[in-house]
């Protein structure tokens, strides 16, 4: 069972370097359990980097990210993260079940909750007229919908999710946080990158990132008052200058 006393990840000075570029600078952040944590910062400041170390698909170039007190990138824990990519990587050829089937059966879940699980996502991305429909004839934002419900098809306890509602619209993503904030309430904890400003508003905690360092992490509220600010915009403003 999960306890927000011992963070869930722990990011201890991560820095990445891509050939000659560096792009994230010493990066320590400990992420608590059952919340949810937003990532904001300007396009190319880090975020993808970071949510892909975090998920082990990406290693830092030196600090250490550990999940669930595992050193990453380490396969049984990977399995426990639902990662939702910003490009969308799904089988153009199969239809939107075939594709949750697919990516379901990697978790090895018995066939009745699968079935039910895929139903359940299904549903809650608004797809399930579109269940049998090839998803090279999907929309862009069918697409997105359609990646969202891959990564939370296992019910993972941890779901990293960089900008899932990219393309979707305003009532079905106000559906989609509602069913994230249920998840998290559940019990698991999710990352999400985002540049929407109310999505922003309704995260348990924020880190904000700068051309690769992080520049202040809190609660929405508490960034807010600590910058004698009314918007997270104004906020991030506020302390990317003051972090120079
Ligand atoms: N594999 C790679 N090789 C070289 N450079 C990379 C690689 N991946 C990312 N970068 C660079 O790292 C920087 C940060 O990219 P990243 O995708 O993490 O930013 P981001 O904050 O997620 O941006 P966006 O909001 O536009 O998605 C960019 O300058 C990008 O060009």
């Amino acid at each position: 069972m999960p306890t927000n006393t011992s963070p869930c990840i722990r990011i201890e000075h991560v820095n990445k370097i891509f050939g000659k570029k560096q792009v994230l600078y010493d990066i320590t952040l400990d992420i608590p359990s059952s919340k949810i944590i937003g990532i904001l910062g300007p396009s190319g400041s880090g975020k993808t980097t970071l949510v892909k170390i975090i998920a082990g698909i990406d290693e830092p170039t030196d600090g250490d990210v550990y999940v669930l007190d595992e050193k990453m990138p380490k396969l049984s824990i990977m399995n426990k993260i639902g990662y939702m990519a910003q490009a969308d990587a799904l089988y153009g050829e199969l239809t939107a079940i075939e594709n949750l089937n697919f990516f379901a059966s990697m978790y090895n879940l018995p066939r009745e909750k699968k079935k039910q699980r895929i139903n359940n996502v299904l549903g809650l991305v608004n797809l399930t007229d579109f269940s049998k429909t090839q998803v090279k004839h999907f929309s862009g934002g069918m697409k997105r919908r359609l990646s969202l419900a891959i990564a939370l098809v296992h019910e993972p306890p941890i779901l990293i999710l960089d900008e899932p509602t990219v393309g979707i619209d305003p009532i079905l993503r106000k559906s989609i946080w509602e069913e994230l904030r249920r998840i998290c309430e559940s019990g698991t904890t999710i990352i999400v990158t985002t540049h929407v400003m109310d999505e922003l508003e309704k995260c348990d905690m924020l880190g904000m990132i700068r051309e690769g360092k992080l520049i202040a992490v809190g609660s929405p509220e508490d960034l807010k008052v600590r910058s004698s600010t009314s918007s997270i915009e104004e906020a991030f403003l506020y302390y990317g200058g003051a972090s120079q």
